[in-house]
């Protein structure tokens, strides 16, 4: 397979940048009154606004032809249909199968694995119906009250920020913490709040071998312990979501407490998942349920829109745009939602550690970008605080607007306010303020010459700023799952056209080999400091800390 850079679109694309790459939008729309018509698509319930990009048509056209030269839709058929596309672990890429509503089996292997799901998620409503009504008890009869959640990264920010998102769908009478990292401060001030006989742990690791989440459920294990559980009461109170079930009954998990999961979900793939019980504890299983039927709407139109009216490919594409023409390093994300305020966390270790490759899995370097930094944060509060450096500092940072047409809480005009802000900043970003439309309020002012000169380039907006603006209803369960999958499939369209694999993470490997050395190493004073200067250093700063 050709690299992305030796595809014949993409050196079209080279020739359209030098282009239109000085060609500014405030003038693309002025020359067209329907540019928003030409320049926005419709997913299910979310409705894109990509007419505040640095676009023409025939820019599109052509991104779309690198889409197709880089075989996007073949490829996409293939996740879908269980092709071992993560080819560095030899596995199968099917998140898409955990929402499979269809009655299409889904092999892997001449296998399918659709009744596993099936009975996964029976199992869940099952467990999660009896926890609501108390059937299932603590170890002193007691209805559970409270549930905790260890796990990380995958296994952790998809769970918690959905939760997060959906707070208005919560039901009453069952609280759900989540702990991560392997910092005792956030277990010791959880468990310092939690009532021992009515609280639920439910640790979730794919390889069960994950050292924080290990860790953290031990010190839940100690603490259950040492306030009046006993061994025999730890089946009624520890439950876990894994893949390497042998290491969790090794551990101690009672195997009828043992959700399954598979090899062929990605960690930051897995919340409709077993992974995602914390979510159906929290919510309910049929908002969990309905996460999960948004999800498959974004499936189905990924599956099925031509790519020209395709939300997914059509984001995947403009980052393209802006991080291989423009050079663009971030793109931002700002949900101008309060509940979504952890959202961009959400995406940026879904795109992060998805696209943040340099090698092709048929062992080539790249010479060229791929995954942006994804940052971000809520709206409007970024506006008084980041945003400057987004409409006046020197590097291109794309944003993606994200806004529910209708709030969860309709309080006087709250909502037309943010909204206003919301939309307005995409304005600004677009058309920015010309030195002449700076001086010629300088001169209404009264001020002299020399005066304006000095200060108008301080006022000058460039504009020429790309934007995004998904809309949706209202932040309903269904329209989050629609949302993710939307996201999801933006990462997997990028990943195709860099010719990378987005589904391993070998780099986050070297380090948790080193950390382990170096615990041992400041676990044991007699081990010898091998390393650099500078670790060696540091590691004996801590090994002196009680002298
Ligand atoms: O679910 P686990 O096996 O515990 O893994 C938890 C997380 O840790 C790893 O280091 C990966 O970077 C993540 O993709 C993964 O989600």
């Amino acid at each position: 397979m050709a690299l992305f850079t030796q595809l014949k679109s993409y050196q079209a694309l080279q020739s359209h940048f030098e282009e239109v790459k000085n060609e500014h939008m405030r003038d693309l729309f002025a020359k067209d009154a329907d540019r928003f018509t030409k320049f926005s698509a419709k997913a299910c319930g979310i409705e894109l606004d990509y007419s505040k990009n640095r676009i023409t048509e025939k820019t599109k056209a052509l991104l779309l032809d690198l889409a197709r030269e880089a075989k996007v839709e073949e490829k996409r058929d293939g996740m879908f249909t269980g092709a071992r596309i993560n080819t560095s672990e030899d596995r199968a890429v099917l998140h898409t199968a955990l929402r499979n509503k269809s009655d299409n089996e889904v092999l892997v292997d001449g296998q399918d694995v659709m009744p596993e799901v099936r009975a996964t998620l029976a199992k869940m409503k099952a467990f999660v119906a009896e926890v609501h009504d108390g059937t299932r008890k603590g170890y002193t009869g007691k209805q559970f009250t409270d549930v905790l959640a260890i796990g990380i990264g995958g296994s952790f920010l998809g769970p918690k920020i959905m939760t997060e998102a959906l707070k208005p769908y919560k039901v009453e009478g069952l609280n759900v913490h989540f702990v991560a990292n392997v910092d005792g401060a956030h277990i010791h001030d959880v468990l310092a709040k939690l009532p021992v006989e009515t609280t639920l742990v439910l640790m979730s690791s794919k390889s069960f071998g994950t050292q924080e989440t290990l860790k953290n459920t031990l010190t839940t294990k100690e603490w259950f312990l040492n306030n009046g559980g006993t061994f025999e009461d730890i089946a009624k109170h520890f439950m876990c979501v894994s893949s390497n079930i042998k290491a969790a009954t090794e551990f101690g998990m009672d195997e009828d407490n043992i959700f399954p999961m598979w090899d062929w979900v990605g960690g930051r793939y897995s919340l409709w998942s077993a992974i995602g019980l914390p979510i159906a504890l929290a919510l309910g299983f049929d908002n969990f349920e309905a996460l999960i039927d948004g999800a498959y709407d974004m499936d189905q139109h990924f599956l099925s829109a031509p790519l020209e009216e395709n939300v997914p490919a059509l984001l995947g594409v403009l980052g393209v745009w802006y991080i291989n023409f423009f050079g663009a390093q971030s793109h931002v994300l700002l949900p101008y939602d309060h509940y979504l305020r952890g959202f961009p966390a959400y995406v940026q270790q879904l795109d992060m550690e998805s696209n943040g490759k340099s090698a092709t899995p048929t062992g080539d370097y790249l010479d060229y970008a791929t995954g942006p930094v994804i940052w971000g944060g809520e709206g409007t509060n970024g506006q008084h605080a980041f945003h400057q450096l987004i409409h006046q500092g020197q590097v291109l940072i794309p944003a993606d607007f994200i806004m529910p047409i209708h709030s969860q809480h309709e309080m006087s005009n709250h909502h037309a306010m943010l909204a206003s802000n919301c939309f307005g900043q995409t304005q600004a970003l677009m058309q920015g303020k010309t030195v002449e439309q700076v001086k010629a309020e300088f001169a209404d002012k009264g001020l002299t010459d020399a005066e304006i000169e000095k200060v108008a380039p301080q006022k000058v907006f460039e504009g020429n700023k790309p934007s995004n603006t998904i809309l949706m209803e209202k932040l309903t369960p269904r329209a989050l799952g629609q949302l993710i999958a939307m996201y999801e499939h933006k990462v997997f369209v990028q990943g195709v056209i860099w010719g990378i694999n987005s589904f391993d993470q070998w780099g986050v490997e070297l380090g948790k080999v080193l950390g382990n050395d170096v615990l041992a190493k400041l676990e044991d004073s007699s081990i010898e400091l091998d390393g650099d200067s500078s670790t060696n250093a540091l590691i004996e700063r801590f090994r002196n800390r009680n002298a």
